[in-house]
């Protein structure tokens, strides 16, 4: 699976926890995120994390936009909802595209356990299913 992690400044540390945490279930799979995100995780972990711009110079977006090439399974991405953040726009956004495309997105440490937890038990398998029917249409 492909895998997006992204953190606002004052979920960091929970994300490096996080990170820290499930490594052995994250290693198994591709994993993406924005440009200081997956820096401090690579810094924390062995993780080998595939990294865009930062987030407010539109890291965002890139992830928004492989969403929308269905080429990303799941985004975990945790937002500090009591921090205004210049790019509003571009987190919008990106959450929007997980629902045109339904792709699940997890916006809190709470949910991104239940969701890795539930991807390590096969549950979203169905995503193998969706990209194999799209790849046999091109
Ligand atoms: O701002 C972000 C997501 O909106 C995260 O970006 P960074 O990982 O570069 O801090």
């Amino acid at each position: 699976m492909r895998i997006a992690l992204v953190a606002h400044d004052n979920k960091k540390q929970e994300m490096i926890n996080f990170s820290m945490a499930y490594e052995p279930i994250l290693r198994k799979h591709e994993l993406f995120a924005t440009g200081t995100t997956g820096q401090k995780i690579m810094d924390a972990t062995g993780l080998d994390i595939h990294r865009f711009q930062s987030g407010p110079l539109g890291g965002d977006q890139q992830i928004g936009a492989l969403i929308a090439q269905n080429k990303m399974d799941l985004v975990l991405f945790f937002r500090d909802p009591l921090t205004s953040q210049a790019h509003e726009p571009d987190i919008s956004a990106l959450i929007r595209l997980c629902d045109v495309y339904q792709i699940p997105v997890a916006t809190n440490v709470a949910s991104g356990e239940l969701f890795i937890r539930a991807m390590e038990r096969g549950d979203f398998n169905w995503r193998n299913i969706i990209k194999e029917r799209e790849g046999n249409q091109s």
